[in-house]
């Protein structure tokens, strides 16, 4: 049986974020992930979390100057010095959170020299799995599909799975967005049990509007039993912008509750 985040950037965002916790918690969330936490000190949210018995799942990296377009800075050659900064920043919030889970943006290298923009995200990548793995933390890459993000220096599942064979650290796994996945790789069910193992959380929306999960053109509940079948136990995050308002949107959960008996 899947466990659900609600994906914090994403849903409830008809409330301030840190009242968003206390809402998912009553919509029946045991846990919650989403972008960024750093506008608030880690012990304010540490409390919404506790205060409303929720864990943690994931969060990202710093990605850079978010507002300006950029999506991470792993593999960005001019900026490791700054890249190496934000692994701390992120492991301190990872502890005060109690959280297992940063996903690391590779950035958008469409202009720049590919082979540098390779070297820089595979050398970074590794300086966070190993500092990540000090901590007993997992570092998630996450490919995204060039529509939401041209250029992105990850651009498909199959390049996920070559670059963790090439990152060679067994605290880097692939962070399988079904959304994403679904518009650059498809055949999902091959895709899931070729990556078995190396799936270090997953996300879930519907194809091509991002909206509930079931309202597109895959079955995503097939999709989540096959996650089952291959023993997947982490979260799946719920990472898609409501149709028509958060707790309205629901219902597709509802097979889930009272351990599926629904
Ligand atoms: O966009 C997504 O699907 C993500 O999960 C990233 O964390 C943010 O770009
Ligand atoms: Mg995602």
């Amino acid at each position: 049986m899947p466990r659900f985040a609600a994906n914090l950037s994403m849903l409830f965002t008809e409330l301030p974020f840190l009242d968003r916790f206390g809402a998912a918690a009553a919509a029946g969330f045991e846990a919650v992930e989403f972008l960024f936490p750093y506008e608030h000190p880690a012990e304010e949210i540490a409390d919404r979390l506790s205060e409303h018995g929720l864990t943690q799942a994931l969060f990202n990296l710093p990605p850079g100057d978010w507002a300006a377009g950029e999506r991470g800075i792993a593999a960005l050659p001019d900026r490791v010095e700054e890249f190496r900064a934000s692994v701390g920043t992120a492991l301190r919030y990872a502890e005060v959170l109690g959280c297992e889970k940063l996903h690391t943006m590779a950035g958008i290298t469409a202009d720049l020299d590919r082979a540098a923009a390779d070297a820089t995200y595979l050398s970074n990548v590794r300086y966070a799995a190993d500092r990540a793995a000090e901590a007993g933390r997992i570092i998630t890459v996450e490919p995204l599909n060039p529509y939401d993000v041209p250029g992105y220096h990850l651009g498909s599942m199959r390049a996920g799975l070559e670059f963790l064979d090439a990152v060679d650290r067994d605290n880097v796994l692939l962070q399988l967005d079904l959304y994403h996945a679904q518009i650059t790789d498809g055949d999902i069910t091959r895709l899931i049990e070729r990556a078995d193992g190396r799936i270090g959380h997953v996300q879930v929306a519907a194809v091509p509007h991002r909206h509930e999960p079931g309202t597109g053109e895959l079955d995503d509940h097939y999709a989540l039993a096959v996650l089952d079948r291959v023993g997947y136990a982490g979260y799946v995050g719920c990472e898609y912008h409501p149709a028509a308002g958060t707790v309205a949107g629901l219902a597709w959960l509802d097979r889930y509750r009272d351990g599926g008996q629904r």
